[in-house]
């Protein structure tokens, strides 16, 4: 049995923890899928690779508006796909060679689970470490109806049917099929929905709920739905009750519990993922989970057993690179600081959906600010009422901020519209660093007639 000083399941983010402070360390690398995680090779990387272009192919529309006429003559699917995945496959392939060749990283490139407190089996071979970090991820789940089998999507599975793909396939597909149906309404169904309906392709998207993005922002959610409802076909409040594979060949029907049927030559299941947990065997170590399947964590990113830290998509309910990175910096700190351990900081975690229109939140909604019972006061700016705004003829996207009355406390702030990830920003700094509204918008230059005036005037409006 070899005995390791450290033990790390999952190469995503997990990758990172190996670095020069772990020489001279015994370490065991242990990853079943693609070497590099989700966020390389079928996550957050290749999907804004993609948006991108995808932004370039839905420019007509708007520049349209202005006067300006272009035209969209192609899509070079194959070319784009291959340019994508020419220089993500070598990053993959190039980081596993990388780590082969560590003279003290010891790579396993197959699934593992424990067998014990601290004691791990990797294919046919048992281990042990002193420490192991878990950051073993999450994957896509579907809707479990008749016509759909969740292990079609399993890793290394050949039995899935053409038609049916999750965000872990879609990328990779031959050819833009003529017609999709998504099934989900959050971050990956907004995601793929501009991209290909962009790239010319029919979308569907059928919603269980009335709403797309529904744990954002009351008020940015029903934009975003309105505003995705006149690009693509959004069939709202239908729960997928099956899925029929078309006799011919031709893609499948899914079929909803109010008996509609909306056909698809790709059905693209967009319904959450789950953590990996479930894949390790964790309770035989001692390793806690919560009721969604987390590993517990506490703010040290220790699990429940001695020895063990826990990262990333297995143990957070963000689910986000940002944030698996930011614990992942901690764990590495902690595994060489045992006597001065830090912290995780989830006081403000944002995020970004970069669909069209592009959404970005950080904080509390104003429904959660006041469930809090928080004295709340609320600023709606539009793009279109700022200069830049107004040169581009916007009059379908806003600012929304949520603050707290008297102190002038920034509570949340929630944007959609063009380069939403980059104007939210400044704001989630301001609350990071405890900087008020009125002293963030009156203690320093904005630089006119930039966009950044959007996040300027949104603080003024705040009636403190
Ligand atoms: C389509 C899509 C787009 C995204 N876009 C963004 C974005 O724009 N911004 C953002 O912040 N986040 C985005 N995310 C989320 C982001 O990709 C994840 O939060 C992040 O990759 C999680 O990193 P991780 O290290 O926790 O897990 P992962 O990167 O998933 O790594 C876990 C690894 O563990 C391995 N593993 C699991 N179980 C076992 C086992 N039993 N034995 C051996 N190995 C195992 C897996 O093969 C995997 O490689 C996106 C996700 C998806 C799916
Ligand atoms: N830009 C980004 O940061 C980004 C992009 C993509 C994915 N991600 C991460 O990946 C995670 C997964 O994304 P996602 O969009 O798959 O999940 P999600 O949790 O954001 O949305 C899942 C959607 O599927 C619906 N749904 C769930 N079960 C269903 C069922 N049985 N039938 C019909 N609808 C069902 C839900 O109502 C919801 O609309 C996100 O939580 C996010 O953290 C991040």
């Amino acid at each position: 049995m070899r005995h390791f000083d450290l033990v790390i399941i999952g190469s995503g983010s997990g990758n990172s923890l190996i670095d020069e402070s772990l020489d001279g360390q015994r370490v065991a690398l242990v990853d079943k899928g693609i070497f590099g995680g989700t966020c390389l090779n079928v996550g957050c990387i290749p999907t804004k690779m993609y948006v991108h272009p995808a932004n370039l192919a839905s420019t007509p529309e708007r520049a349209a508006r202005l006067g300006v006429g272009l035209r969209r003559e192609s899509v070079d699917w194959v070319g784009i796909r291959d340019r994508i995945f020419t220089r993500i496959d070598a990053i993959s392939s190039g980081g596993e060679d990388w780590r082969r060749r560590a003279d003290n990283v010891t790579l396993y490139r197959e699934r593992g689970r424990f067998t014990g407190e601290r004691t791990f089996v990797v294919g046919d071979e048992e281990i042990t470490a002193d420490r192991f970090v878990v950051a073993a991820g999450s994957r896509p789940v579907v809707p479990d109806v008749p016509g759909v089998e969740q292990e079609w999507f399993e890793h290394g599975a050949t039995t899935r049917p053409a038609w049916a793909h999750t965000s872990d396939t879609v990328m990779r597909i031959d050819a833009l099929p003529a017609s999709m149906v998504i099934v989900g309404g959050g971050f990956v169904a907004a995601e793929f929905a501009h991209v290909f309906a962009s790239f010319g392709v029919d979308v569907t998207i059928v919603l269980r709920s009335d709403r797309m993005l529904r744990e954002e922002d009351a008020d940015v959610s029903a934009r975003f739905t309105d505003l995705m409802a006149r690009r693509v076909r959004l069939v709202r409040g239908t729960t997928v009750a099956e899925v029929r594979a078309e006799a011919d060949g031709s893609g499948a029907t899914v079929v909803g519990e109010d008996g509609s049927t909306h056909h698809g030559d790709l059905v693209l299941f967009a319904t959450g993922r789950v953590p990996n947990g479930d894949t390790l065997d964790l309770p035989k170590a001692g390793i806690g989970v919560d009721d969604a399947g987390r590993v517990v964590v506490d703010a040290y990113q220790r699990t429940t057993a001695e020895g063990v830290f826990a990262l990333g998509d297995v143990s957070n309910r963000w689910q986000l690179k940002h944030v698996a990175n930011a614990e992942m910096r901690v764990v590495k700190h902690n595994l060489a600081h045992p006597d001065a351990m830090i912290r995780s900081d989830h006081r403000f975690v944002p995020h970004a959906v970069f669909s069209e229109p592009q959404v970005a939140s950080v904080g509390l909604t104003e429904q959660e600010a006041r469930d809090a019972g928080l004295d709340v006061v609320t600023a709606h700016q539009d793009y279109g009422s700022i200069a830049y705004g107004w040169a581009m003829e916007d009059d379908t996207h806003f600012a929304k901020l949520v603050a707290e009355r008297g102190t002038g406390r920034l509570l949340g702030a929630h944007i959609i519209g063009p380069e939403a990830s980059v104007l939210i920003q400044p704001l989630i700094q301001a609350m990071s660093f405890g900087l008020g509204a009125r002293e963030m918008a009156t203690g320093q230059y904005w630089i006119h007639p930039a966009m950044t005036e959007l996040v300027e005037n949104a603080l003024l409006a705040l009636d403190l």
